[in-house]
């Protein structure tokens, strides 16, 4: 029975890459998902585990890393091409490769604050109990970044806290937010975007010395310019990314080149409401993720 190797492919998938351009008080914001796929001379790796001709998965991840450092992040094409050709032309056993980029879209809020087009949803979720009527509403999977405006340092260190205190960093999460209102009696589609604008600007607007802090300002923000709302409770990932490392490279990584984080997140949530706020029954109750 005779057996043999067919066709094969290999590299990394799902590099994700997130390059902010300083150049200009206007920061340019690219968020790409970029896989390598090398062909060639591989069959000695998968026949006998001889790695001799194997450009690592890693070593192609750190390429892109640092090539957005380089020479910048142009058109995902551009940026394509570059990276296919290197690998080409440096590794002699690399006889073709397929580098595919999806690109993930930000709408501009200002300068340096973006929010993800389309994904959010609207929510609302209305208790009966008797008599009584309350209406909780909201929004989820609302994804904001900011390029500048937030840090994180001052936090305990035990022995084993490696996170570096930051006087600068990116802050992105997906807000889940839900609000509950005094009155059942509103006019629910003006003041639905009316909130979704506050919690938006205030986002943009706050300098965040933590994403807890920014979360309090967000609730309060809506507390104070919406009488009709006793009480804002807020569920907001943190969305790291991380600063990657050119060093090994030679290269300086000034805020520039960064690693879009998947999991683990951190999970920030909280209530803010008025002192005087009507008791809220069973409003909260079965409600997903704030019961
Ligand atoms: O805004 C933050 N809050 C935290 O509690 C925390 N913890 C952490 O590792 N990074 C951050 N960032």
């Amino acid at each position: 029975m005779g057996i043999v190797l067919g066709a094969n492919q290999y590299g990394k998938a799902e590099v994700r890459l997130v390059h902010v351009d300083r150049s200009t008080p206007r920061h340019v914001l690219t968020d790409l998902n970029i896989s390598t796929h090398l062909r060639g001379a591989f069959d000695a790796t998968y026949l006998t585990g001889d790695n001799a001709s194997v450009l690592a998965t890693d070593t192609q991840k750190n390429t892109v890393y640092a090539f957005a450092r380089k020479f910048g992040v142009d058109e995902p094409e551009d940026f394509a091409i570059r990276l296919g050709r290197h690998f080409i032309e440096s590794q002699e056993p690399v006889q073709g490769a397929q580098i595919e980029i999806d690109q993930l879209p930000w709408d501009r809020l200002d300068d340096h604050s973006f929010a993800r087009p389309g994904g959010e949803r609207r929510t609302t979720s209305v208790t009966f109990d008797g008599d009584q009527v309350w209406v909780v509403s909201g929004l989820t999977d609302l994804v904001v970044l900011k390029t500048t405006g937030s840090e994180f340092h001052g936090f305990p260190r035990d022995e084993y806290t490696t996170l570096p205190e930051t006087t600068d960093r990116i802050l992105a999460t997906s807000v889940t937010a839900r609000w509950r209102y005094s009155s059942a009696d509103l006019a629910f589609g003006e003041i639905y975007p009316a909130i979704r604008s506050v919690l938006l600007e205030t986002f943009s607007a706050t300098h965040s010395l933590a994403l807890q802090q920014t979360l309090y300002a967000m609730g309060r923000a809506v507390l104070e310019k919406f009488g009709d709302v006793a009480e804002v409770r807020l569920s907001m990932p943190n969305k790291h990314h991380y600063l990657a490392d050119l060093s090994p490279f030679g290269l300086d990584n000034p805020n520039e080149v960064f690693i879009a984080g998947d999991r683990p997140y951190g999970l920030i949530e909280g209530q803010v409401l008025r002192e005087e706020a009507p008791d809220a029954g069973s409003a909260w109750q079965f409600v997903p993720g704030f019961a």
